[in-house]
């Protein structure tokens, strides 16, 4: 090696960077909706890396929107206040109680843990909820489950769990172009008034079809949606994941998110990608590389 010789090391580094260089300018002014699932908010190292990936996808000219669920959180909250919590196909059944403890978690400790990760990254984020300036308004979801005596389904009442009927961009589109990154809790005012819990997946996939988003990522704690066996599927679309509903393949958490994924990609979502949140800049390597990761949901 003489000295003009770079060292491979740099060399690889430079050769990812001329690598994302079409990915760069295919998505700059594009908006990216990030659902960051309760599940994959791993270790502060891991809050760091999320929180440095979307101000790097701000700096480069993509607009992240972040949308926060929290499950666990909320599940460790209602244990140590004595309240009991259950869930039907992913959802949790929410009494009054239960949706203003929600509400305290979502809206109020996670929200703004994200937002001081973001800002001790050096971005800038502003923690809203679906409440804000009328962002989202919700309806009560009519709960199904599946009776195993009779082999049909039957409606159960899930108390305060609502569904997005309608999302005001305008806030959002603001707040994206004066440079800031949005943060969403996945709470809204009913249109009875009431205040709702919704899944944040369900929340995301609204947001996203409504702001025409190029990309929806959902990160979890799995590497993206696994078959029988336990292999990665790495290709979906909404024929494939009806089929997979009806053979049991997906259960629990993973049918709100694949609906959501559906309907987001029908309503004019490029694409849809489920992937492992705690793996270190996985969305990166996903965004910026030709090298895919997780499930990739397409219409
Ligand atoms: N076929 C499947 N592939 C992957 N995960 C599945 C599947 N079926 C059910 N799941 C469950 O769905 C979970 C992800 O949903 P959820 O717990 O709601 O995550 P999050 O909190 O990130 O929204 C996985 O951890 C897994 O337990
Ligand atoms: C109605 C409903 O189930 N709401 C969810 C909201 C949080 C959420 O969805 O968080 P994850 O994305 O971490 O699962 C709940 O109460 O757990």
């Amino acid at each position: 090696m003489t000295n003009h010789d770079p060292d491979a090391a740099l060399l690889a580094k430079a050769e990812t960077l001329t690598e994302a260089l079409p990915y760069l300018q295919r998505y700059a002014g594009k908006t990216f909706v990030v659902k960051y699932g309760g599940h994959a908010m791993g270790d502060p190292e891991r809050q760091r890396d999320f929180a440095e990936d979307m101000v790097l996808l701000k700096a480069v000219g993509i607009n992240p929107v972040v949308v926060h669920g929290g499950g666990p959180q909320i599940g460790a909250m209602l244990k140590r206040l004595g309240v009991e919590s259950q869930f039907v196909n992913g959802l949790r059944v929410t009494d009054r109680e239960t949706a203003q403890i929600a509400e305290m978690v979502l809206a109020g400790s996670i929200n703004k843990e994200i937002v001081s990760w973001i800002s001790a990254a050096g971005g800038r984020a502003v923690g809203i909820s679906g409440k804000d300036a009328g962002l989202v308004i919700a309806e009560k979801i009519q709960g199904r489950e599946a009776d195993p005596l009779k082999g049909i389904e039957r409606h159960v009442d899930l108390g305060f769990v609502g569904e997005p009927v309608a999302v005001d961009p305008r806030l959002i589109e603001s707040l994206c172009a004066d440079g800031i990154i949005p943060v969403i809790a996945p709470v809204a005012i009913g249109l009875d008034g009431h205040t709702y819990n919704i899944n944040a997946d369900t929340m995301a996939g609204a947001i996203a079809a409504r702001l025409g988003a190029s990309r929806f990522f959902l990160l979890t704690d799995v590497a993206g949606v696994l078959d029988k066996q336990g292999e990665l599927m790495t290709d979906l679309n909404p024929a494939r994941i009806a089929e997979l509903r009806s053979d049991g393949t997906i259960s629990g958490g993973m049918i709100p998110k694949l609906e959501t994924c559906v309907n987001a990609v029908e309503a004019g979502v490029d694409a849809a990608v489920i992937l492992d949140g705690r793996v270190p800049h996985g969305m990166l390597l996903e965004i910026f590389t030709k090298q895919g990761a997780g499930t990739l949901v397409r219409r």
